[in-house]
C-alpha cells in the first residue's frame, strides 16, 4: 500500500458520508441555524457532519488529535436541537451501510455523539498526527444556497499530508463555466465532486457518491501562458476578502474576466481542476487570523495540481503552529508558474496602503 493510502480511504469515506448529511439539510427549510459567540452562523449540517467525521477517525485512528471547527456545547443546553441533529446523523449512518464497515460502528447514542464533536478540540502543534476538520466551510454560502465544502486534512509533524473536499454543489464537469452558487430551480443532477490530494502523490477528482467511492481521476491547474486570460476566484464576503484590492490587482495583471465569487474551499478545488487559475484572501482585518480547517485541505490539493501557495507576504501557510495561521496573512493561490508574478502585483497594490 502506497503511503497514507488507509488514511485517504477513510477521510474520503468520512468526507463523502458527512457530505450526504450536509445535502439533507441543504434542501431543507428549516437548517437549525444557530449563532455562535462570534456571531457566525452554524447549522444542524455543520454539528451533525463534524459528529460522523469524528467517529470514522476514531474508529480507525483512536491516538490522533483532531483540531475541528464545532464544539457541542449549545446542544448540551439545547435538547431539540441536539435531538435534531441526532436524527440527521442516525439517518446518514443507517443509509450509508457501505462505507459503515470501513467507517466502525457508529454513533450509538446523542451523548456519545456529542463526545465525539469535543474530541475536536485538540491546540493542535507541530507533532504528531492532527487532523483538521472544517465540517461546513463556507456555511454562509450554504444557507444561501451557494458552494460549500466539507474538509478534512491530516498533518503529520506540522505538514499536511492528505486532504479532502467534498463540495456537494460544485459541476461534475471540470469545464463548466465557473459560477458561484447553485442558480435558482437547479437540481443536484451533475453535481457533487469529492476532490483529494495527497503530498508528493498528486491530486484528483470523482464524483460524491453515495456507498462505494467512484472511480477517480487526476487534475490539475491549467497552464497559463498569458496571465491576462486568467481567471481569479474570490470570497463572497467582503468581509474575509478585500474586493477591492482585488480588482486592482486583476487590473494591474491586465486581467479583464471578471472574478468569480464563491464560498468555501470550493475555491482551492476550481482552481486545481483548472476551472479557474487564481485564489486570493486579502486581508481586510489587522488582526483576523486564518484557521487552519479553513486551509489545510485546499492548500494541499492545490500544490499537488501544479500550484504554489503561500501568504501574501510570501511565505508558505504553517499549520504547525495551533488553531490559527498566526504566522500568516492572507492567501495568494496560484499556478507555479505565475505565482511570483502574481506575489509581486499583489505586494505592490498592498504596500500602497
Ligand atoms: N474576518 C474574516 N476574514 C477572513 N476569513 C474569515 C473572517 N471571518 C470568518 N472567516 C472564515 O471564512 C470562512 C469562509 O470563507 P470564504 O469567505 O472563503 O467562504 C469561514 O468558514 P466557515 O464558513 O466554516 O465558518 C470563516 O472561518
Ligand atoms: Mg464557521
Ligand atoms: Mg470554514
Ligand atoms: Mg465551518
Amino acid at each position: 500500500m502506497s503511503s497514507y493510502a488507509k488514511e485517504l480511504q477513510v477521510a474520503q469515506l468520512a468526507v463523502q458520508r458527512a457530505a450526504i448529511l450536509t445535502k439533507r439539510v441543504f434542501h431543507e427549510k428549516a437548517k437549525g441555524t444557530v449563532s455562535k459567540d462570534d456571531k457566525s452562523p452554524v447549522t444542524i449540517g455543520d454539528f451533525g457532519a463534524q459528529a460522523l467525521i469524528i467517529s470514522a477517525l476514531k474508529a480507525s485512528f483512536p491516538d490522533d488529535e483532531i483540531v475541528a471547527e464545532e464544539e457541542a456545547a449549545q446542544l448540551r443546553q439545547d435538547a431539540n436541537l441536539r435531538q435534531t441533529i441526532w436524527d440527521l446523523v442516525k439517518t446518514a449512518q443507517l443509509s450509508d451501510s457501505a462505507a459503515e464497515g470501513l467507517l466502525g460502528g457508529g454513533i450509538k447514542d446523542e451523548e456519545t455523539m456529542l463526545t465525539m464533536i469535543d474530541y475536536g478540540n485538540s491546540k493542535g502543534g507541530a507533532k504528531g498526527r492532527i487532523w483538521a476538520i472544517d465540517p461546513i466551510d463556507g456555511t454562509k454560502g450554504f444557507l444561501r444556497g451557494g458552494q460549500y465544502a466539507v474538509c478534512l486534512a491530516l498533518m503529520v509533524d506540522g505538514d499536511v499530508k492528505v486532504g479532502v473536499l467534498g463540495c456537494p454543489n460544485l459541476p461534475i464537469d471540470d469545464a463548466a463555466p465557473l459560477s458561484g452558487g447553485m442558480e435558482s430551480g437547479q437540481t443536484d443532477e451533475g453535481r457533487g465532486v469529492l476532490f483529494s490530494g495527497v503530498l508528493g502523490q498528486g491530486a484528483t477528482s470523482r464524483p460524491l457518491t453515495t456507498g462505494v467511492l467512484a472511480t477517480e481521476k487526476s487534475i490539475s491547474m491549467r497552464a497559463i501562458t498569458d496571465i491576462a486570460a486568467a481567471t481569479f476566484c474570490e470570497s463572497v464576503e467582503a468581509g474575509h476578502s478585500s474586493h477591492g484590492d482585488q480588482a486592482e490587482i486583476a487590473k494591474l495583471l491586465g486581467i479583464t474576466n471578471p472574478s468569480v465569487r464563491m464560498d468555501s474551499q470550493a475555491k482551492y478545488a476550481s482552481i486545481a481542476r483548472g476551472a479557474g487559475d487564481i485564489y486570493l484572501r486579502l486581508p481586510v482585518s489587522a488582526t483576523y487570523q486564518e484557521k487552519i480547517w479553513d486551509h489545510a485541505a485546499g492548500d494541499l490539493i492545490v500544490r499537488e495540481a501544479g500550484g504554489a501557495v503561500t501568504d501574501i507576504h510570501g511565505k508558505p501557510l504553517n499549520f504547525s503552529i495551533g488553531r490559527t495561521l498566526a504566522d500568516n496573512k492572507g492567501v495568494v493561490a496560484a499556478p507555479a508558474a505565475a505565482h511570483a508574478q502574481v506575489l509581486e502585483v499583489v505586494q505592490e497594490v498592498l504596500a500602497k496602503k
